[in-house]
């Protein structure tokens, strides 16, 4: 049988109660071009396979390239305690963290070319005592990194100047200083990881028709205006603040590369019913490449073996040809301003 030499990408589980084992067996049996490692339980990819219908021969990994057709490597880490589909139990949140923690740290020490995550519980985590808001945010205080959340579609990209906050304290949280630097990430990383050698970013108001000239608020005009003046004076060619409930339509979307909204709920509706199954979630900023699926645990599916597994190989076609890429550049080169593709590859 042939072997072959391929990016090595680690594949964390997420939720052991959700749906992520049954789609990472599933993205094991596509063709994709990578050598998968799954850091996981190996009984729990075991009985995913069995309700996928699917047959994986799991191999302990070794750290060789070679991938074998039929076979997926993994790092075992045991769960606590065995999954009940649909039923997360906080007794398996160490094993979830312990699996990122593997993950982060065999990117940085260069064991892994870069990491796709499935999804996982955030509440269960909490439930165990462990304060966590999710991946990106784990993540960047892992690796001492300041990050961007962007989910991306072939059509469309969205980052957020903020993450996993109760709305009640987003106003709080758009301050010059950060949204500058979230600006400038996503700037930096559009043109490294995306290709646009002169990115056009549109930035959203906070508030309704972006505050009405301050008549329904003022943060447009007191922290996200000036902030984006600077940087225009720099060359960044920002639109904005733009009303969000327009800031979509097709006459605008022809104006701008990507959409740095203020929060999470703001925007990515727009994203997850226009492309839920074409959508990544990529962590900018972050000193290795990390994607992930644009959807949650679907406790509601997790055991059916029915879940589509769309956004995860996406998601992993994402990272692979990232990971090639960065593969063929001199050690020494920043990735920054290189030509790539202009929007996340679909399977
Ligand atoms: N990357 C991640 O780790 C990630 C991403 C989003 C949400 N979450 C977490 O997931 C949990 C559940 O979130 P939720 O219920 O809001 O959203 P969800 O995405 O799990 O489910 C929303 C709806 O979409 C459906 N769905 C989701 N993924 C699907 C798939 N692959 N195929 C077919 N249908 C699918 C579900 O069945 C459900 O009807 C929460 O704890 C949330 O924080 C994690
Ligand atoms: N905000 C993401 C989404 O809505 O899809 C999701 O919660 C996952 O985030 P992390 O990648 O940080 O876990």
């Amino acid at each position: 049988m042939n072997s072959l030499a391929l990016p090595r990408l680690a594949l964390t589980a997420g939720e052991p109660a959700g749906v992520g084992p049954e789609l990472l067996v599933r993205l094991a049996a596509t063709p994709l071009a990578a050598n998968f490692i799954a850091i996981t339980d190996r009984g729990l990819l075991e009985r995913a396979a069995a309700r996928c219908g699917l047959s994986v021969q799991l191999i302990e990994d070794d750290g060789s390239q070679d991938r074998r057709p039929g076979e997926l490597r993994i790092r075992h880490i045991p769960l606590a305690v065995e999954e009940i589909p649909g039923h997360p139990d906080p007794r398996n949140a160490r094993h979830v963290l312990a699996t990122l923690t593997e993950a982060a740290d065999g990117c940085t020490s260069g064991r892994y070319a870069a990491v796709v995550t499935a999804p996982l519980q955030k509440s269960s985590i909490n439930d165990a005592g462990v304060a966590f808001t999710g991946h990106t945010e784990f993540f960047a205080g892992h690796s001492h990194a300041e990050v961007v959340m962007m989910l991306a579609s072939p059509e469309l990209r969205i980052a957020l100047a903020t993450t996993h906050l109760p709305l009640q304290a987003v106003p709080a949280a758009i301050q010059a200083a950060s949204l500058e630097r979230t600006l400038r990430i996503v700037h930096s990383e559009l043109s490294a990881k995306f290709g646009f050698a002169e990115p056009r970013i549109a930035v959203l108001g906070l508030n309704p028709h972006a505050g009405e000239n301050g008549h329904l608020g003022r943060e447009e005009i007191e922290t996200i205006f000036p902030v984006m003046e600077k940087l225009r004076r720099e060359g960044m060619r920002l639109s904005g603040p733009l009303p969000a409930d327009t800031a979509f339509v097709p006459a605008q979307r022809q104006h701008y590369d990507a959409v740095l909204a203020m929060y999470h709920d703001q925007a990515l509706p727009v994203l997850k019913s226009e492309a839920f199954d074409r959508t990544v979630n990529i962590t900018l900023g972050l000193p290795f490449i990390r994607t992930s699926v644009d959807h949650g645990t679907a406790l509601d599916l997790a055991g059916t073996g029915k879940a589509d597994p769309s956004s995860l190989i996406a998601a992993a076609t994402l990272a692979l040809e990232l990971a090639t890429r960065h593969a063929m550049l001199p050690p020494s080169t920043s990735s920054a301003g290189r030509q790539a593709p202009t929007s996340p590859a679909t399977p």
